[in-house]
C-alpha cells in the first residue's frame, strides 16, 4: 500500500489551446508532445511528490477548454484543493477570456481554493501580453501568478511543487487538514505514482493555437475521463 501523507486535488482551467495538457504531462511524464490533440472532457494523472520532508500525492485534472464540455468541467471543480487558471501570453483572446474563467470558478469552486494564474509558452516570440498586465491582473483577483513554458519545461515543476507547498501550509495550519487528511487517508485505502523533489508558492510573485474564445461552440454530450499514473 503506498504511504502518503496527503492528497491533493489540482485542477487546470483554461481556454483551448493554451497549453493546459502540455503543462501537465511535461509535469508528471517529463515530456512535450508533439501534436497534442483537444482534450475531450477531463483527463487526469497522478504524482507523488516529497515535499519538506513528506509524500504528497498530486492528482491532476486537465480539463478541456472548449465550451461544449464546460457542463462537464464545472462539475470538477468543487472538490479541487488548487485551480491554476492558464491562457497563452501569445494570444490576447485567451487573456480575455480569464474574467469569464473567474465567474465560473466563483459560481463552481469552493471559496477557499486556491487559485493561481499561468502565463504560457514564455518560449515564443510573438508575445502579446507583458508579464506586468499579467501580474496586474492576479493581484487584482487574488491570485498566485507564474509563468511558464511547457515546452521549454520553464518553471513547471516550480508551478506544481510551490501549490504542493502551500497546500501543506494551509492544511497544517487549519481546517484544510481535516479535508485533505481525510481525502489522503480514503485514497489510501484503494490504491500510482512518479517521484520529486521540494521547493517551497511564498516565491511565486503576488498573490489558442485553436483557441475558442469564450465559448462558441456547441455542445455534442460526448465525454471521457481517463485516468493515468504518471
Ligand atoms: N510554443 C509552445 N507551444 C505550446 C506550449 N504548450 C503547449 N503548446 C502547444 O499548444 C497547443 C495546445 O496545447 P494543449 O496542451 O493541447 O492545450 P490545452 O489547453 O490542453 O487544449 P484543450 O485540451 O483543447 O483545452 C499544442 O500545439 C501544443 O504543442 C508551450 O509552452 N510553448
Amino acid at each position: 500500500m503506498e504511504d502518503y501523507k496527503f492528497l491533493f486535488k489540482i485542477v487546470l482551467v483554461g481556454n483551448a489551446g493554451v497549453g493546459k495538457t502540455c503543462l501537465v504531462r511535461r509535469f508528471t511524464q517529463g515530456l512535450f508532445p508533439p501534436g497534442q490533440g483537444a482534450t475531450i472532457g477531463v483527463d487526469f494523472m497522478i504524482k507523488t511528490v516529497e515535499v519538506e520532508g513528506e509524500k504528497i500525492k498530486l492528482q491532476i485534472w486537465d480539463t478541456a477548454g472548449q465550451e461544449r464540455f464546460r457542463s462537464i468541467t464545472q462539475s470538477y471543480y468543487r472538490s479541487a484543493h488548487a485551480l491554476i487558471l492558464v491562457y497563452d501570453i501569445s494570444c490576447q483572446p485567451t487573456f480575455d477570456c480569464l474574467p469569464d474563467w473567474l465567474r465560473e470558478i466563483q459560481e463552481y469552486a469552493n471559496s477557499k481554493v486556491l487559485k493561481i494564474l499561468v502565463g504560457n509558452k514564455t518560449d515564443r516570440d510573438d508575445r502579446e501580453i507583458p508579464t506586468q498586465i499579467g501580474e496586474e491582473f492576479a493581484k487584482q483577483h487574488d491570485m498566485y501568478f507564474l509563468e511558464t513554458s511547457a515546452k521549454e519545461a520553464e518553471n513547471v515543476e516550480r508551478l506544481f511543487y510551490e501549490i504542493a507547498a502551500e497546500l501543506i501550509g494551509q492544511a497544517r495550519s487549519k481546517d484544510g487538514s481535516a479535508a485533505a487528511a481525510a481525502a489522503a487517508a480514503a485514497h489510501r485505502q484503494s490504491e500510482g505514482s512518479g517521484v520529486g523533489s521540494s521547493i517551497g508558492l511564498a516565491s511565486l510573485s503576488a498573490k489558442a493555437a485553436q483557441s475558442n474564445c469564450c465559448g462558441g461552440g456547441v455542445s455534442n454530450g460526448s465525454s471521457t475521463s481517463q485516468g493515468h499514473a504518471g
